[in-house]
Parts: C-alpha cells; structure tokens; sequence
C-alpha cells in the first residue's frame, strides 16, 4: 500500500561515550572523567530515503573524535571548553553537518587528602559510598554488630602495574608496570570488642584504607595487582583499629583502558 509519507526531521549520534583525561604537571596529576553524547544535525536525508550514505559521518568516528579531541586539549579544561572544541571539530570537518549538541557529564572525582595533603596523584569520589550497619540479636544475648559501606569509589593515575599473570591464547591484555587504577570498594568489618563511638570507627576505617590505597601524598605506593593491594589495605584497617576483628573487601576494577587503535595514535592512556 503507497502512502504519502515524508520525512519531516532527522539526527543521527553517539550517547555514553566514557572518557578520561588525565593532564601530568611533573609529579601533579590532574584526572576528570567525562561521558559524552554527540548528536548531529546533517544533510542525511538521502540515508533515510534512499539508503546512500554519502558524506554521513559514522558513529564509530564521533566516538573516537569524542578521544582524540580529549587528547588534544592540551591545558587542563572544564567540561564546557571541551564541549566547544567538540563541537567546533565536527562542525568544521564533515560538510553535510549544520549543527551539533553536545553533552558532557563529569564524574564527581576529587583529589583526595591523605595525612592531611592533598595526594598528587589520588582521587576519590568521597561521600558517595552508601554507609551500612548490621545488628543480630539472640533473645538473652549481647548484639552482635557488623558495619560496612559500599561503592567508595578510589583512583589513581600512577603507582599501579599487572604483569606475571598467565599470557595464553584467550589472553589480549599487555604486562604493565604503569596504569590507571581505579575500584568500587565494599567493606564489611566485625568487631572484637564493645565500641563507643560507631561514627569514630567508621571514619578511621575509610581513613586506614584510603591510606593503604593511595600510600604517602607525594610518593603514593605502587600497587602490583588489586589483589594485593585490597589485602594491604584489610591489613591497615585491622592494625590501625583495635575494635575491629575482620575485614572483608569486594573491590571490582573499574576499566580505564588506553583508547582507540593503532591507526588513531592513541595508545598511550587518554
Ligand atoms: O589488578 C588486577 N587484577 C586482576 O585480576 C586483573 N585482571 C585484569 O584483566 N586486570 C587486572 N588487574
């Protein structure tokens, strides 16, 4: 059945593209993380009505601008300037784009203080972890308490490697001794003895771990896997806080991976 139909709009682009930055002043790192979402006005009404897509300019490219664009600003931005940048490329490379919209939404990382200076290279995304208490109670019976928090999430630009681990033919992923380093941390912790004050606990016990994690606020403390580092930093807990009895500690990586491929001249970490 033929019926007049027409195309009365189209756009066509890119959501939730993940992107970190990390810009090195000697020894002071600075680290935001973006998620980008392009879209394109454009001269593509052939796509649609014919199939053709000449002079369209694929997802795949916006993605990889969304990359290269980060790399190229070269001073530490705000989310806006790059935004401009963004949308200034793609609007002055692919003739059939009229217009762009571009949006930029940063993740909430912080330097993080450790032994009261700010970390060169550590950054945490503090207060959003959701804090949790346990209680179980025998009719008769002291409580029995454990206490917890999950999603701390933790970062750092350096001090971080993963080699010597089995390299066979499922494996694609290289030795390094140089990488981002990023987890969710979930804690749950019991105790040993009665406890005066829950909050004091809590605090020095996101306090112990955060310092095993960052290490000293010029140096840092190089962390050969999250396997080790995660028992460092139960270790820490337990030895700075006489209460606490165990410590268990889920900390998932969160992937920072070098973007794009050899032809786009990105490997080195964005
Ligand atoms: O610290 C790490 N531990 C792993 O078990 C692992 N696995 C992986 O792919 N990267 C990493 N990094």
């Amino acid at each position: 059945m033929d019926v007049p139909v027409s195309l009365e709009h189209q756009v066509h682009g890119k959501e939730r593209v993940r992107v970190a930055r990390v810009w090195r002043e000697g020894t002071v790192h600075h680290f935001v993380e973006w998620m980008v979402g392009v879209v394109l006005e454009s001269d593509m009404e052939h796509a649609y009505l014919n199939g053709d897509n000449t002079g369209m300019t694929a997802t795949d490219t916006m993605k990889n601008t969304c990359y290269i664009v980060a790399k190229r600003m070269e001073q530490r931005c705000s989310p806006e300037e790059y935004a401009i940048a963004l949308a200034t490329h793609l609007v002055t490379t692919y003739p059939k784009v009229t217009g762009t919209k571009i949006t930029v939404q940063q993740s909430p990382w912080e330097r993080v203080c450790v032994q009261g200076e700010a970390h060169c290279h550590g950054f945490a995304q503090s207060g959003s972890e959701t804090r949790v208490a346990e209680v179980y109670l025998a009719d008769g019976r002291k409580p029995v308490v454990c206490s917890g928090f999950s999603g701390h999430k933790v970062l750092k630009t350096t001090q971080s490697g993963y080699e010597g681990y089995i390299h066979d033919q499922y494996t694609s992923l290289p030795d390094t001794r140089e990488r981002m380093v990023a987890t969710s941390v979930d804690a749950k912790w019991s105790y040993c003895a009665d406890v005066q004050d829950y909050d004091a606990v809590y605090k020095r016990m996101l306090t112990s771990l955060d310092e095993a994690f960052f290490g000293a606020p010029r140096k840092g403390v190089y962390s050969p896997s999250v396997q080790f580092t995660l028992f460092e930093m139960g270790k820490r807990a337990i030895a700075s806080i006489a209460e606490v009895q165990t410590v268990t500690l889920t900390m998932p990586n969160i992937h920072f991976l070098p973007g794009g491929n050899d032809k786009l001249g990105l490997k080195e970490t964005l």
